[in-house]
């Protein structure tokens, strides 16, 4: 029997940051057919609000090390202020969101990330059964669409601070054996780009092979990184297609018209 589709789509923090951008991307995102899951991180917006309180963020590997005080920041920022403002905006144009942490309705559980050469903080890792396929699949069922933030718990009174596109991949990963799972990745650039700061130079399509070379001649770096092993691991756990493109072009990239694609 054929299973019916699930889009999950993961907005980054650059296209949160810009109001405009944002308000065309959620428009586009609620005239989307079928079932969608959203899942947004946020981090230009919490790393802007923690140097306002004069704390600065250390970014190691794409990852946000996490004490205390950051983690109170990113909890208010990315469960409170940009969640709550997205659902708000998709409740406005009849899309039914629900906004959930990790921990509420236990739909995303981690686990601290051990200390080994650096020290992350409050930062969770997530593994197999970390995500509550049922209780997604209720939601979804239901006529709701989950709206999940960059916050999880460990199942023991803690919040943890897990990487957006993480999240985006292990629940596209976990909804793979009940729906047809396509996993979106929209940002600010058009795709992967051969020259960062040539939006004309997308690379189409990436092979998992192909990308240890893009990291080790420098093509893909930063950010990108994390995105591309989180979009390789969730071709390579069952979800149907993987693209990474620009959040305006979010109509094409569903229809696999643009961007670039993950190859098997
Ligand atoms: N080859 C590349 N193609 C596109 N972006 C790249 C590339 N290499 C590094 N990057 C950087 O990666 C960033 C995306 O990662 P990140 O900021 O974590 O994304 P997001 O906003 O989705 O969280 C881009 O803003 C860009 O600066
Ligand atoms: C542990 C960790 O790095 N968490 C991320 C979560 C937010 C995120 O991923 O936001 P973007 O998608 O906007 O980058 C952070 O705090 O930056």
């Amino acid at each position: 029997m054929n299973k019916e589709k699930l889009t999950v789509i993961k907005i980054g923090g650059n296209v949160i940051d810009n109001s405009e951008n944002l308000h065309n991307f959620l428009e586009d995102f609620h005239a989307l057919p079928g079932f969608k899951i959203l899942v947004h991180g946020g981090g230009k917006v919490a790393t802007d609000l923690a140097k306002s309180l004069g704390i600065e963020a250390t970014m190691v590997e794409g990852r946000r090390v996490t004490d205390i005080e950051m983690l109170r920041i990113v909890t208010m920022v990315y469960a409170g202020l940009i969640n709550k403002n997205m659902v708000a905006q998709l409740q406005a144009r009849g899309c039914n969101a629900i906004g959930l942490s990790g921990a509420d309705g236990n739909v995303i559980k981690a686990q601290k990330r051990p200390v080994k050469d650096v020290d992350y903080g409050f930062v969770g890792d997530l593994h197999d059964d970390s995500v509550a396929t049922g209780t997604l699949e209720s939601l979804l069922r239901a006529g709701l669409v989950p709206v999940c933030c960059a916050i999880t718990h460990d199942g023991d009174s803690q919040l943890l601070n897990t990487n957006a596109d993480t999240i985006a991949s292990a629940v596209a990963v976990a909804m793979s054996p009940v729906f047809d799972t396509s996993l979106v990745y929209c940002f600010e650039k058009k795709g992967v780009l051969r020259d960062v700061n040539d939006d004309d130079s997308v690379v189409r399509e990436i092979r998992a092979e192909e990308f240890e070379q893009l990291k080790q001649d420098g093509t893909v770096a930063g950010g990108m990184i994390p995105k591309l092993h989180n979009a390789f691991e969730a071709i390579r756990k069952g979800v149907e297609a993987v693209y990474i493109g620009k959040a305006d072009e979010l109509p094409a990239l569903h229809a696999a018209r643009f961007g670039t694609r993950m190859a098997r």
